[in-house]
This record gives structure tokens, C-alpha cells and sequence, in this order.
């Protein structure tokens, strides 16, 4: 028996009767662990988008970030971040460098507020060990756990003790995950399925490609959603600009890329040139304009009235 499973272009939301005068009566902010945040969404920690600077700006801006783990001193950015008044958000691995990491950490007296544990498939052994070291590391620290894409996993993932899980396997722009191992879970049915499941909130990571997606993923339950390349391309994120033609463009490439590995193994994701968009102000107030709308249009006028949204699939062909 073959089930048939949804993505975002799959489905839209039903419109009800909206209750506010203005869009800008909606309110688009989010609690997530100890704080609010201006916006239910946040850049992927990955290499080509996030850096220490693209942290610090989302950071002021009032929205969430996670900082990657690739080569980077969490013990240093945890410091930085805190004496500049604001807070940490780490991404951790599963083996002996996390350890290492984690103990620097700890001598340095620092915790930092958030912890993600960012690896392919965080329903595994590796992964269990690792969360169960963080919370008793830094008991105070909101972990996020990733990535999962079931209901089961969210289940196991919730009992080992994470505080949130974050729900997306082989779904991104940049992924061969599912070329290559023939394995993916188109979202919708990933989010739906992983918030039903447990009473911690859920990420919907990866394959954002229309801003009316970040409604959809509410929809279906999403906390927080994580985007990579929605944010790649402006002069805020941390990919390379680089000029063909005349024309600019930047770099995004997978955290499984070769490119990111420095090295041809176990490769499962790609490197893309996206197109360069200036300055991420814009897309920071259109992505709220969008939402307020969305907001507007479920009959509400906080992000908890898209949770009652109405979803319809949509035969395309
Ligand atoms: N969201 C998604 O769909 C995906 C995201 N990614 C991202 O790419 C980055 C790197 O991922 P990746 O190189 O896959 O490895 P990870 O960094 O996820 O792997 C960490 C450790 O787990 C082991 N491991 C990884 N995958 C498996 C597996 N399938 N079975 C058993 N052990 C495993 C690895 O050992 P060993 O290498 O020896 O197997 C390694 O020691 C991460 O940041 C991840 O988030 C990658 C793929 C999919
Ligand atoms: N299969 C792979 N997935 C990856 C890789 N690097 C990151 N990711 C995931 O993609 C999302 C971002 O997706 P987008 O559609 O918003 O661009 C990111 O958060 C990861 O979960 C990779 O190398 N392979």
C-alpha cells in the first residue's frame, strides 16, 4: 500500500471572515523556549548563510538565529553574544569535537540559551547520547533536536529530552538526500504528522519557496520555520558574491556539500548560485506584510488563528 503524502504547493488555506481594520493589527511574533521573537521564522545554520554578523543582525532585529557549527568556536561566539547583551544560539554535532566543545563551554562558565543538535537524521543512538549530554550540561539551555521527519521520531526525540524538534529530511534546495539514498518526506505531511505527535514545539526546516508557505507550515503546526534559501541571496547572509556576465549572484551550498566537507564523501548536498538581492531590509518587512495578511485572511489577529486554518489540497494536474 503506497501512501500519497503532501507538500506545501500542494495545499492553501481557506479564507474566513476577517476581524481586523488594518493588516497591521496582526501580530506576527512568536514565544519560542525563554523568548519572544518578532517573526516565526529564522535562516538555516548553514555556512553559506549564517555567520557571526548575520547572528548579531537577526539577533537586534528581535527574530531567532542558530549559528552553524562548521569551525566555529562556540565558546568564543557564546561570549560575544552575551557581552553584547545578546543571546546565544549554537548548532552542536554528535561526536568528539561537540564533547570538547561542550566542556569549554562549561569551564568558561557560559550556557547559552539555545543549543540546536544539528545532524541528517537525529532519530539515532548518536544523537540520544548527545541530548542527553547537553541537558545535563546545561540543564538551562533550550535544546532543539534534528532533523526528524515522523511522528515516532518526534516521540523518541521528546522522551531523550530535547525542548523542540526540528521536522525536514531531504526537503531543502540544496539537497541530494533524496537523489541519492531515495529517501525524503514532503513537508506538509512532515509537520502535520510530528505535531500531532508531541506537545513541544515543532520547526518546519527547508522548502520555504513562497512566503504563503510560512502560513501553510503554521498551519500545519509549526512553532518556527527554519529557511536557507529564502535568505541566501542578500547582503546580510554569509555566501560569496561572485559576477557572471555582468550579472550577480550568490553562493548557497549544503551543509553535506563537498564544498562545505572539503572533501568528496558521503556528499548529500549541492552547491547553487542564487540570485543577488541587496540589502535583507526589504525582505524583512514584505515577509511581515505577507504574514500579517495571512494572519488577516484566518479569521484572527495573532499567529495562533492559522493554527484553525482550513487546508485544502489542490490537484495541480
Ligand atoms: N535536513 C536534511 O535533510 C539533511 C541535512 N544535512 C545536513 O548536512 C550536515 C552534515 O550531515 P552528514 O554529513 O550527513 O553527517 P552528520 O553531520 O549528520 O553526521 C554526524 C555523525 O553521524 C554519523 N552518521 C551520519 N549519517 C549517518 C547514517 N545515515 N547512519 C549512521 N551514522 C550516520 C556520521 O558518521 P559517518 O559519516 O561515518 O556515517 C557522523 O559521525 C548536517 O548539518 C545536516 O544537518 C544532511 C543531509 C540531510
Ligand atoms: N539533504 C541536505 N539537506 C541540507 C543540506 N544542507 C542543509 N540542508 C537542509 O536544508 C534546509 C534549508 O532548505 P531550504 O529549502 O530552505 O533552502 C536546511 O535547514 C537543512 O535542514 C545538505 O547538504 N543536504
Amino acid at each position: 500500500m503506497i501512501k500519497t503524502e503532501i507538500n506545501y504547493g500542494d495545499i492553501y488555506l481557506v479564507p474566513k471572515r476577517t476581524v481586523v481594520d488594518s493588516r497591521k493589527e496582526c501580530d506576527t511574533s512568536v514565544q519560542f523556549g525563554p523568548r519572544r521573537f518578532d517573526m516565526p521564522v529564522y535562516p538555516a545554520n548553514m555556512k553559506s548563510v549564517v555567520d557571526e554578523e548575520t547572528c548579531e543582525y537577526f539577533a537586534r532585529r528581535g527574530w531567532f538565529y542558530t549559528m552553524h557549527r562548521f569551525n566555529v568556536d562556540a565558546t568564543r561566539f557564546t561570549a560575544d553574544m552575551q557581552e553584547k547583551g545578546l543571546f546565544s544560539s549554537i548548532s552542536v554535532g554528535v561526536n568528539e569535537d561537540t564533547d570538547e566543545q561542550l566542556r569549554e563551554l562549561k569551564a568558561a562558565g557560559l550556557t547559552p540559551e539555545y543549543i540546536t543538535l544539528d545532524i541528517a537524521n537525529g532519530w539515532c543512538v548518536k544523537a540520544e547520547r548527545m541530548i542527553k549530554k547537553v541537558k545535563d550540561l546545561f540543564p538551562e539551555s533550550f535544546l532543539i533536536g534534528g532533523n526528524i521527519a515522523t511522528g515516532d521520531a518526534a516521540r523518541d526525540l521528546e522522551s531523550w529530552g530535547v525542548d523542540a524538534v526540528k521536522a525536514g529530511i531531504a526537503g531543502g534546495r540544496v539537497c541530494i538526500t533524496k537523489n541519492k539514498t531515495g529517501f525524503h518526506r514532503p513537508m506538509v505531511s512532515t509537520v502535520l504528522d510530528c505535531a500531532q505527535a508531541v506537545s513541544i514545539p515543532v520547526i518546519a526546516d527547508g522548502g520555504i519557496s513562497e512566503h504563503g508557505d510560512l502560513a501553510k507550515a503554521i498551519a500545519c503546526g509549526a512553532t518556527m520555520i527554519m529557511a536557507g534559501s529564502l535568505f541566501a541571496g542578500y547582503d546580510e547572509s554569509a555566501g560569496q558574491i561572485i559576477e557572471v556576465d555582468g550579472k550577480h549572484l550568490k553562493e548557497y551550498f549544503g551543509s553535506a556539500s563537498e564544498h562545505n566537507k572539503g572533501a568528496y564523501k558521503n556528499v548529500e548536498g549541492k552547491r547553487i548560485y542564487v540570485e543577488y538581492k541587496g540589502s535583507i531590509e526589504r525582505l524583512f518587512i514584505e515577509l511581515k506584510e505577507d504574514l500579517q495578511s495571512s494572519v488577516s485572511y484566518s479569521g484572527g489577529n495573532t499567529l495562533a488563528a492559522l493554527r484553525d486554518a482550513e487546508m485544502i489540497y489542490v490537484n495541480r494536474y
